[in-house]
């Protein structure tokens, strides 16, 4: 499982292991552990290391120690407040030149790859003029630049775009992912990120943090199991309350996720006729949405997709009756704050989270680890704030979901999740293994579809993909 650290969260972290006599150890684990991957991925080459003053640079200190070792040819320049006592033992063995822009660019051209570590999650703006000069320089390489920690001048927790940041190509995190590698456009200057081990003791790093990535292997232990003797009634059943005039796809891709997700049955109702609905679901047409109260739910309910006005007001007296049950789109409303029970996932995109938490959109984004925390606190049940990456909050725990891709930025994706999660909530699954499951499948089927469809996928292909792959999942392909 990867764990997901903010930069005050590190420090806290640095500051236990210096008490228990761990830094030493931890940051010599951290050199040695970016030697080894930069050697897995550049074997033979000649390395620029580049070493800033602070932890960041004492990791490109001992990584050069180790790269040397493994055979490699090096170059060490070394901030002059460069930790002490990491350069004395690399000095040991090699000479080390001083940290200017000239001899970035001097040495730039006769090695084969930049290994940075200037700045790490100790990084305050505004970027000196000497370390932005030496940014600058760093991105005229023409040679891959790989980042220790983070791309130097990329604020650890801020996902927002860095005035001025190294372009890397490559990034190795050390003992967690920061919001920074997650979350565009920040992610977009680590390249390709790796989490390396440091040697951290699980204690201390699960004291700091309880947020972490959605883990496959996890989603294949929740995920329902069937008997052989199982049948329609044992399969689940799912309730979809949801259309209007002119929008009653929305419940046709939910309904059809359900049944694709193996809901045992699927129901809807609406108070208008809806349209290409699949053949294996039931319709329980509705006059008035005042009938709501009276139907008699089994299973799990869906509510709010392409509902209108009256879909906060349904979706009220929905949770008033305590089912498992899933809140979308115009439902998402703040007058349902407070209302989310144990069996409640809500699951708005970064509009309706704004329009919940009664602030704008770019706020949302700039902070979507915080925001989703903010809806959980305020709404109750399981928050599923769903972006690229998708980020889901309980009361304990966030969540980052890592399957999906940018092509399923189309319509009908929500009603898609929405009538995955819903399935999964009916056939047993808590709303927590409900939501972190059925966010993960979605991804996953989102990028089996991606193969063949690219930017052309449409949402009733993912809901098509999610049997190949929960297959694939199951069967580790
Ligand atoms: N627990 C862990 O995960 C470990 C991580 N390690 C590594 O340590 C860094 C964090 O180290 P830290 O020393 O806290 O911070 P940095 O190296 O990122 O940067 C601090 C130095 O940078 C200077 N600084 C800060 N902001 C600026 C700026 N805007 N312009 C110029 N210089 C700046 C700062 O200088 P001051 O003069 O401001 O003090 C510091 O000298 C983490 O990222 C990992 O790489 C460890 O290996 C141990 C465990
Ligand atoms: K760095």
């Amino acid at each position: 499982m990867a764990l997901i650290l903010t930069s005050q969260q590190v420090k806290a972290l640095d500051q236990t292991l210096s008490e228990k006599g761990l830094l030493e150890v931890t940051v010599e684990n951290a050199g040695r552990s970016v030697a080894e991957a930069l050697h897995r991925h550049f074997p033979d080459s000649r390395v620029l290391v580049v070493a800033g003053k602070g932890f960041n640079g004492a990791d490109a200190v001992v990584a050069a120690r180790h790269l040397l070792a493994l055979g490699h040819e090096i170059t060490v320049l070394a901030h002059q407040e460069a930790h002490q006592d990491s350069l004395k033992k690399l000095q040991v063995f090699t000479k080390t030149f001083p940290l200017t822009v000239d001899q970035v660019r001097h040495h730039m051209a006769k090695n084969d790859v930049v290994l940075e570590g200037l700045l790490g999650t100790g990084f305050q703006p505004p970027l000196s003029a000497e370390y932005a000069a030496l940014i600058e320089a760093l991105n005229m390489s023409l040679k891959p630049v790989v980042s220790i920690d983070l791309p130097s001048g990329v604020r650890a927790d801020v996902p927002e775009r860095p005035e001025l940041a190294v372009r890397a190509t490559r990034t190795f995190a050390l003992a967690g992912l920061k919001p920074c590698h997650l979350f565009e456009p920040a992610s977009e200057w680590a390249g390709e990120t790796e989490l390396l081990s440091i040697g951290v003791p699980g204690q201390y790093t699960h004291q700091f943090t309880s947020t972490h990535t959605v883990e496959p292997s996890d989603v294949q232990q929740w995920l329902p199991r069937r008997n052989q003797n199982a049948h329609k009634g044992s399969a689940g059943e799912v309730w979809v309350l949801g259309g209007r005039s002119g929008m009653t796809g929305c419940v046709a891709l939910s309904t059809l996720a359900a049944l694709r997700t193996g809901s045992g049955l699927v129901r809807h109702s609406s108070v208008v006729p809806v349209e290409h609905a699949p053949a294996e679901t039931i319709s329980h047409a509705l006059q008035d949405w005042s009938e709501v109260k009276d139907l008699p739910f089994k299973g799990a309910v869906a509510v709010g997709m392409g509902l209108g006005d009256q879909a906060e007001d349904i979706a009220a007296m929905v949770l008033e009756k305590h089912l498992p049950t899933v809140v979308d789109a115009d439902a998402l409303q703040t007058s349902l704050r407070g209302k989310g029970h144990e069996r409640t996932i809500f699951t708005p995109h970064p509009g309706e989270a704004a329009r919940m938490l009664e602030t704008d959109v770019a706020e949302v984004l700039s902070d979507p680890l915080g925001a989703v925390r903010t809806l959980q606190k305020q709404y109750g049940g399981v928050v599923v704030l769903k972006g690229g990456p998708t980020t889901i909050a309980t009361k304990q725990t966030t969540w980052v979901n890592t399957s999906g891709n940018p092509g399923m930025a189309s319509a009908g994706m929500g009603d898609v999740l929405a009538g995955i999660i819903a399935s999964l909530l009916g056939q047993g699954l808590s709303a927590k293994h409900a939501a972190l499951s059925g966010v993960y499948l979605h991804g996953r089927a989102g990028d089996l579809c991606f193969e063949r469809h690219h930017y052309g996928l449409q949402a009733s292909d993912v809901a098509h993909a999610v049997g190949p792959a929960w297959h694939a999942l199951l069967h580790g392909e």
